[in-house]
């Protein structure tokens, strides 16, 4: 008789979330980025490095079109949301950005209360019906940045009030309560202390559980830190992606290995 038992395992499969190919990016008649091609897996943390000027703010901008906000850019090539073409003329940019939601540098809160930050996405979006499921959002958005404890009792303040640490909290908070599926953050420790830092790094790292998140980073150790997969770029090109681990003990590429033992950068 065969044996029916149905045997229970662990199943890890890492899934496509966002795949590029062929990206290239103008700034008028400079060529920014050359030909990208990648695959960024959903609950994952990838880290985008590179020297100054190598294409990382430019690409991730590419992935929630925030490039079309800059007039002179151009973006060709494919990039695909859970194999939907983001590009496609269908596609509104602002539904879009609730989707891929971006959290920047320099924490930039409305000038508007705690509150009315977090609430405002789920507002314009139409996700609640009642001041109830509102009010929910914006707790459960806070607590899942890590920063509800602290604001709890003042939500009413205005966010522009907060410490550079917490306010980058919020704005963690502000990103996800429209319930985005990836997350994509431009050097979002650069502004802050390293106690802030630490704070932001274990919050990326709870994150993970339920977004695709994507980092642009400076800093190598915060890349080795955070990260499970890398994206090294060099003068506009993807030189080389794979495992953090791997990139950073046994890069193939020789520029790689040049960046990170210092040689370039
Ligand atoms: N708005 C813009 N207009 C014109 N050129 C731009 C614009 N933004 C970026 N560039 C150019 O595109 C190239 C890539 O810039 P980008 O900011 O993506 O690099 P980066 O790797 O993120 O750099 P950094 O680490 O210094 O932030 C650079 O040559 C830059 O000067």
């Amino acid at each position: 008789m065969n044996d029916m038992r149905i045997v229970e395992r662990d199943v890890d499969v890492q899934q496509n979330k966002i795949s590029a190919r062929g990206v290239q990016v103008y700034y008028g008649a400079s060529h920014a980025l050359k030909d990208v091609d990648v695959d960024i897996l959903d609950k994952t943390v990838t880290a985008f490095i590179g020297p100054s000027g190598c294409g990382k703010s430019t690409f991730l901008r590419c992935l929630n079109r925030m490039n079309d906000t800059i007039d002179i850019c151009r973006v060709e090539g494919e990039i695909t949301l859970d194999g939907n073409n983001i590009y496609d003329p269908r596609i509104d940019p602002v539904q879009l950005r609730a989707k891929v939601g971006m959290v920047f540098q320099k924490p930039n809160p409305f000038p508007k209360s705690i509150y009315d930050n977090v609430a405002y996405g789920p507002k314009i979006h139409g996700l609640t019906r009642s001041k109830a499921e509102l009010d929910e959002i914006v707790e459960k958005s806070l607590r899942r940045a890590a920063i509800w404890n602290e604001v709890k009792d003042r939500l009413d303040a205005p966010g522009t009030g907060l410490s550079g640490g917490q306010q980058q909290r919020l704005c963690i908070a502000r990103a996800v309560a429209t319930n985005p599926e990836v997350l994509l953050m431009d050097e979002p420790c650069s502004a802050l202390d390293p106690i802030a830092t630490a704070q932001v790094e274990e919050l990326i790292d709870e994150l993970r559980a339920q977004f695709s998140v994507v980092i642009v980073t400076h800093s190598m150790q915060q890349a080795a830190r955070v990260s499970q997969k890398t994206a090294f770029f060099h003068l506009g090109h993807l030189v080389e992606y794979g495992e953090t681990g791997q990139i950073f003990t046994n890069p193939q590429d020789p520029r790689t290995e040049s960046y990170i033992t210092g040689r370039i950068g």
